[in-house]
């Protein structure tokens, strides 16, 4: 049988931003913009257009109203306006549902565009032209909360890892890091097009759902002030898991849940991955420091709990749940409350 030949795929420079349903605009914004310190590039009473103080266009994260908690998409900023194109070509070849999204007529900022929903059920925009915004990295007297500096990265629950380690290959992704089996049975992994850990990382469980965003701060300090900040206004139930240091990516992290569920990482420090023969560093699922490389509990909410995801037209999409279940494994410190015998001193 003949094998048809894909055309090329878009080349894609990183995860842009992502655009969330919220169920009260107000309440996100002192989440969001108030506490976590994203900057508002626009507002009116039905959405929120916000950025991270590094971002020099229009926005990496948009917060529009709607009746239920939902991912409405993700978007990466592909290279060239050709691209656009090449992401049209490429789904179509996929059959995936594609949309054109003529400049103005989608997310405030964004030019030419194009939405599928991707082999792994995900809504998801291409698009090359963004407005330029102001330069704020050095206004220090605008920062505020966990000083958000930029997104760095989406997390999806998707039931099938390899596949979306398959997807995400063929769209031209590195693979920094993996968590495996002891027959190399793939639990998680992190993918980029920037160089650093990761633009998009696979949490298994039934999908799809969207897991969280991860957002760059500047360094550790920020990480922990937030939490402090958290604490301080008797917030502390939006504190989900951490401050604690990764075993993957090696990055300083806190994850929070916004009002509506939504989860975001505040995430700094992790490293490089740039040279063209960059490796894949492995992790065994039974390595309790992976997900903590201080051994501390991973809370079952955060391996179960994720944001459902819509389609084009706005319906969430059905999930269908995971093969491999990671939160079951019997390892260590997570949730299972059983201490491993120490490892041979080295
Ligand atoms: O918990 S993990 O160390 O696996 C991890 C590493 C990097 C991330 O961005 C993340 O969300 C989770
Ligand atoms: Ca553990
Ligand atoms: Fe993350």
């Amino acid at each position: 049988m003949e094998v048809t030949q894909l055309p090329a795929p878009p080349d894609v420079v990183r995860s842009a931003y992502a655009q969330l349903v919220v169920t009260d605009v107000p309440r996100a914004r002192w989440f969001w913009v108030d506490m976590l310190g994203f900057h508002v590039q626009y507002e009116d009473d039905r959405a929120l257009y916000l950025r991270g103080t590094d971002e020099l266009t229009h926005h990496s994260l948009v917060l529009r109203a709607g009746d239920a908690p939902a991912l409405d998409h993700l978007a990466y900023r592909v290279r060239t306006p050709e691209d656009v194109d090449r992401a049209e070509e490429y789904f179509t070849a996929l059959g995936c549902p594609v949309r054109r999204v003529p400049a103005g007529a989608g997310t405030r900022g964004i030019g030419e565009a194009v939405r599928v929903v991707d082999p792994l059920g995900f809504p998801v925009e291409f698009f090359h032209a963004i407005d330029r915004a102001e330069r704020l990295i050095q206004r220090y007297d605008l920062r505020r909360g966990a000083e958000v500096a930029r997104m760095d990265h989406f997390n999806i629950v998707v039931p099938d890892i390899p596949a979306a380690y398959e997807h995400y290959r063929a769209l031209g992704f590195g693979c920094s890091e993996t968590i495996e089996g002891d027959e190399h049975e793939l639990y998680a992994a992190w993918m980029f097009r920037k160089q650093t850990v990761h633009d998009v990382a696979f949490t298994s469980g039934a999908g799809p759902r969207m897991h969280h965003v991860g957002v760059f701060a500047p360094e550790a300090h920020q990480v922990l002030r937030t939490a402090d900040i958290f604490g301080s206004l008797r917030a502390e139930h939006h504190i989900e898991r951490g401050p604690g240091r990764h075993g993957v990516s090696n990055a300083f992290y806190l994850y929070l849940r916004d009002p509506d569920g939504h989860r975001v990482e505040i995430y700094t420090s992790d490293y490089y991955t740039g040279d063209p023969d960059h490796e894949t560093y492995r992790w065994n699922v039974h390595d309790d420091r992976r997900r903590d490389f201080w051994g501390n509990a991973v809370i079952e909410s955060w391996y179960k709990e994720a944001t459902p995801v819509l389609d084009l037209d706005g319906r969430p999409q059905p999930v269908v749940s995971a093969a491999l279940d990671e939160s079951a494994v019997q390892v260590g410190a997570d949730g299972l409350g059983i201490i491993p015998a120490p490892a041979a001193e080295r």
